[in-house]
Parts: structure tokens; sequence; C-alpha cells
């Protein structure tokens, strides 16, 4: 029997640097696991791209996957829908790959309920003023969105005791760095690895 891949979660509050951090990881050659792309209703920013960036979707579209059960977990944002696909994590998990979510918290908390054996990693900035002149300066939201958004990741950060680790992103390497050895301690920790070698002790 194949063995399943590690769902792994990244978390945190908006503008803490997740998308950053996770195009680091995943422009890097040694990186193993695989992306999953998630669903959005919002509007693409310039130089997003569908099916790479997001699958963008309309309310009535996004809202019949909800009810055809097509999502592992969904929220709505700021006024959107974002939402994960749940037959391609499957698929990928059941296929042994590593799956990886950048997702917003309550997202994440969906997942922790359906998959409590996930990895489940924080992002965390360095302090609220730093975290509040990314947003400012990624320039993408208007004066209102980033007040709104600032009291969201209030929230946010008061649920980084439900997950396994807190990273910070003071710099986006060594984020990286961290998440990645997190991932390889998690593989060395579970069952599975040790399942190898005893199949392997076997073997000889
Ligand atoms: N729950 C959930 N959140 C998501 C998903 N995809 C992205 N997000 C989160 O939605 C929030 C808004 O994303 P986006 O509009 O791209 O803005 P940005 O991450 O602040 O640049 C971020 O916290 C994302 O991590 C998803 O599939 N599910
Ligand atoms: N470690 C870091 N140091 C300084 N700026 C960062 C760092 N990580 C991300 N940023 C910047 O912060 C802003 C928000 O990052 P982004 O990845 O869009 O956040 P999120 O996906 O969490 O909303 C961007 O302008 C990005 O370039």
């Amino acid at each position: 029997m194949q063995e399943k891949g590690l769902l792994i979660v990244l978390s945190g509050p908006s503008g803490v640097g997740k998308g950053t951090v996770r195009k680091e990881i995943f422009s890097q050659p040694d990186t193993s696991f695989e992306y999953s792309i998630s669903m959005t209703t919002r509007n693409p920013r310039e130089g997003e791209v569908h099916g790479v960036d997001y699958f963008f979707k309309s309310r009535e579209e996004f809202e019949e996957l909800i009810s055809q059960g097509k999502l592992l977990e969904y929220a709505e944002y700021v006024g959107n829908y974002y939402g994960t696909p749940v037959d391609y994590v499957r698929e990928t998990l059941e296929a042994g790959k590593d799956v990886f979510l950048e997702i917003e918290v309550k997202g994440a908390k969906q997942v922790r309920e359906k998959f409590p054996e996930g990895l489940f990693i924080f992002l965390m900035p360095p302090s609220l003023t730093e975290l509040k002149n990314r947003i400012v300066t990624r320039g993408t939201e208007t004066e209102d969105l980033i007040n709104n958004r600032m009291l969201t990741a209030r929230e946010e950060i008061e649920m980084m005791h439900l997950y396994d680790y807190v990273v910070e992103n003071d710099q986006v390497e060594l984020a990286c760095e961290r998440i990645k050895a997190i991932v390889t301690a998690e593989h060395c920790r579970r069952e599975r690895v040790e399942q190898r070698y005893i199949k392997l002790l076997e073997a000889e």
C-alpha cells in the first residue's frame, strides 16, 4: 500500500507574508510538496493568472461548489469567498505526495477538524506595526480595507495556540528555512518513516 502524504497548512494574518513565503518555497528546486490552488470570488489583481494564483469563480459558482461538497474548507474573508478543492487534496495525499495549503485562520480551523493529523504552521509578523507596514507597502488595499484587515489580524493572532508551530517571518529566507525544517522533522517523527525502515530491515 502506498504511504499517504502530509497535509501542511500555513496560515497567519493577512499581510504577514504567507503568499511571499509560499512563492519562495515553491521557487526552490528542492521543494517536494504540491501547492493546492484555491478557489476565490475576489477579482484577480494585476498579473494574477486563473489556475496559477487562484481559480477565480463567481459567487454563484462558488456557492454551487459548497453545496456539492467540493470544498475541504471555505471562508468568507473581507467580503469574498476563499476555499480549498477537496478532490485535489485527497487525490494528491493518496498518491503519497505532501500538499501545502496557504489559507486564512477560519479555514485552517476547519481543516484541523477534518484532518487533525495535518501539520499546522502559523506565520507571525515581528510586530503589529510591521504587519501594518507590509499591508500598506503592498499597496493593494484602500485605507478602509487596511483598517478592516488590521482588526481581523488581531483576532487571527489570538488563534495561534491552535497550531503545532509558530514561525516568525522576519526575513523571507529564514521563514522558508524554518518551515522546511519543520516539515523534515515531522516526516522523521511520523510512523510511516519508521515503517519504511522496518520494511527495509525485514527485506534484508
Ligand atoms: N480559508 C481559505 N483562505 C484562503 C484560501 N486561499 C487563500 N486564502 C486566504 O485568504 C486571505 C486573502 O487572500 P488574498 O485576497 O489573496 O490576499 P493576501 O493574502 O492578503 O494577499 C489570505 O489570508 C489567504 O491566505 C483558501 O482556499 N481558503
Ligand atoms: N519577511 C518580510 N520582510 C519584509 N516584507 C515582507 C516580508 N514578507 C513579506 N513581506 C511583504 O509584505 C507584504 C505582504 O505580503 P503577502 O505575501 O502579500 O502577505 P499575505 O499573503 O500573508 O497576505 C508584501 O508587500 C511583501 O513583499
